[in-house]
């Protein structure tokens, strides 16, 4: 197995990862966005975004809100509710916000919505904070 190159290559984050969807995040009081337009690389059924991706945008928006506030968690569960199709080319937005923290199980939830602000998928995951050491990564980037 070859060796994990040293700086960022998150699938989600980084601007160095030729594939990876290169996402920004803004915080506004208690909740973590990113934006995100899906590309015809990015479906599944045709002119559809798949669904695999927008769990992967709600992790990764999940994930950003905790490692922002120098907290170190894997995603530990997750469950996504698809409510509406999201077609390629549109603009998306993704929302995390905390719901709940005991010990070191925290648990998020996150929604993703259309241009017109309907939601079409929420998420709802537990992290569970790990020692930095478990896992390496560099500062993401912030707008
Ligand atoms: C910053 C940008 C990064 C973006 C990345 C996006 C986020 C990601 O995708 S992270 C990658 C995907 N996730 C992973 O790879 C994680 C893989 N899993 C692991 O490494 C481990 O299972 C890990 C770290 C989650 C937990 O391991 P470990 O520290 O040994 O914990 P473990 O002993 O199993 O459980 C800890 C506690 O949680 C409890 N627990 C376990 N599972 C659950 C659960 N599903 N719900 C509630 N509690 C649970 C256990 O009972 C235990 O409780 P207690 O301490 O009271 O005994």
């Amino acid at each position: 197995m070859s060796k994990p190159p040293d700086e960022n290559m998150c699938f989600g984050c980084s601007p160095q990862n030729p594939v990876g969807l290169k996402l920004k995040f803004e915080q506004d009081g208690d909740v973590c966005r990113s934006y995100f337009i899906a590309g015809p690389v990015h479906q599944g059924w045709r002119g559809i975004v798949h669904g695999g991706l927008l769990a992967t945008l709600l992790d990764e928006v999940m994930a950003q809100w905790l490692w922002m506030r120098g907290i170190t968690a894997m995603t530990m569960e997750m469950t996504t509710r698809y409510s509406r199709s999201v077609r390629v080319g549109e603009r998306l937005t993704v929302e995390a916000s905390m719901t709940s923290a005991r010990g070191r199980l925290i648990e998020m939830a996150g929604r993703l919505l259309l241009p017109d602000g309907t939601v079409a998928v929420r998420a709802k995951a537990k992290f569970l904070k790990v020692k930095p050491e478990k896992v390496k990564k560099e500062v993401p980037a912030i707008e």
